[in-house]
């Protein structure tokens, strides 16, 4: 079939995500796997999850055969414009909070330990010093 020739947006090819009519994008290429689904041995399940997006990595991911590869010419239906393909949103790790406020009542606990026996003590020694005199 080929029919190369045809160019199509990324909003037109992601129309065709359901079971009566499925189509990928693959390496910039659009596949119309409709009667493809059920002979997949990959199953229909994951095609049509890999429709409405760049399919491209997840047809790899797989590591298909040659003879896999030799197999989609002949549902290729055209070219997508690449310009139209959302970019891949970019995955940012939120901040991590800083624990200043932590490391400030770490410190609060330390200075504590420190000086509550130290408290205690000077009390000791005052009351000691204050029942001699007395
Ligand atoms: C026109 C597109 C495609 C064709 C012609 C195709 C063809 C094939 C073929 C012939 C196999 C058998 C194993 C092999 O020869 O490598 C296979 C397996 C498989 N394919 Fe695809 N495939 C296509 C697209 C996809 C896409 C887009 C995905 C992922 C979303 C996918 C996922 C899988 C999986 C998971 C297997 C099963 C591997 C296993 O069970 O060992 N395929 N495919």
């Amino acid at each position: 079939m080929g029919g190369d020739g045809k160019v199509f947006t990324f909003a037109q090819v992601s129309e065709h995500n359901h079971r009566k009519d499925c189509w990928l994008i693959i390496n910039g290429k659009v596949y119309d796997v409709t009667k493809f689904l059920e002979d997949h041995p990959g199953g229909d399940e994951v095609l049509l999850s890999a429709t409405g997006k760049d399919a491209t990595d997840d047809f790899e991911d797989v590591g298909h055969s040659d003879s896999a590869i030799d197999m989609m010419d002949q549902y290729c239906v055209g070219g997508v414009d690449v310009s139209t393909i959302p970019k891949i949103t970019k995955y940012e790790p939120p901040t991590q909070p800083r624990y200043n406020q932590d490391k400030a009542s770490e410190f609060i606990i330390k200075l504590l330990q420190f000086l509550v026996p130290l408290a205690i003590f000077g009390l000791a020694i005052g009351i000691r010093l204050y029942t001699k005199s007395s």
